[in-house]
């Protein structure tokens, strides 16, 4: 992977460990967010991941690429494949059961994606300093090993509740609270 300084952990960065409560290994991570573009179920067009844990620690996902993703012909857009990386790292820090942001999100492609593809994905954490999460991601065609198409390095940053709530929508979070403490 190609990484900035920015996604790089600092040395006294600590690895994370799995929390108690973290959900079973290999059971399946429902939806943060029914409406959200990356894992809602409720979403009319959205990417639809599927995702569980297999430590506690990391997240495996599938995307499958479908006809409204396409950039070129056939092909899936860039930032899509971005989105869907944004989305499978943001599962696996959410398991850390504190809430993080995206600060910052580099992607190198490596192989284009076509129309029809089941892009394994697994994401998991370099390190922790701070309200600073370091994390990695990679995609790849057709089988959990392969072909890597995408990479993906990413700062997020830990937020209180309240972010969520001063910038987003305080009653779709009031009506949809019991998902964030039952799901990643
Ligand atoms: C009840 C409701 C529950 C909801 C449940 C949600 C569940 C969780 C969803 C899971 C899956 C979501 C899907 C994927 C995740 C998204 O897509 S999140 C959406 C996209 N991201 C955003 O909207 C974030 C927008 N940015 C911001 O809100 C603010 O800039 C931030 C990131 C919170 C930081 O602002 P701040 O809190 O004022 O902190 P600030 O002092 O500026 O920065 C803190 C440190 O981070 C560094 N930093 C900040 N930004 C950057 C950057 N871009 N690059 C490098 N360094 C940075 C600063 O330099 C600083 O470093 P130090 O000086 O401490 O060394």
């Amino acid at each position: 992977m190609t990484r900035s300084a920015l996604t790089t952990p600092p040395p006294d960065a600590t690895r994370p460990r799995p929390l108690p409560g973290a959900p079973a290994p290999g059971a399946p991570l429902g939806p943060h967010y029914s409406r959200c573009f990356g894992c809602g179920d409720g979403h009319p067009n959205g990417l639809h991941l599927t995702a569980l844990t297999p430590d506690g620690i990391s997240v495996v996902a599938e995307f499958t690429v479908e006809e409204t993703h396409q950039g070129a012909p056939g092909l899936a857009h860039g930032g899509v494949l971005a989105a869907a990386m944004d989305e499978v790292i943001g599962m696996s820090v959410w398991l850390f059961q504190r809430p993080y942001v995206t600060g910052r999100l580099e992607t190198d492609y490596l192989a284009p994606v076509p129309v029809g593809t089941v892009l394994h994905m697994r994401a998991w954490c370099n390190g922790m300093s701070g309200r600073k999460a370091y994390l990695e991601a990679e995609g790849r065609i057709g089988s959990p090993d392969g072909p890597v198409a995408v990479r993906a390095a990413a700062l997020f940053i830990e937020v209180a509740m309240e972010h969520f709530a001063k910038h987003g929508d305080i009653q779709t979070i009031a009506d949809e609270h019991h998902e964030y403490e039952v799901n990643p």
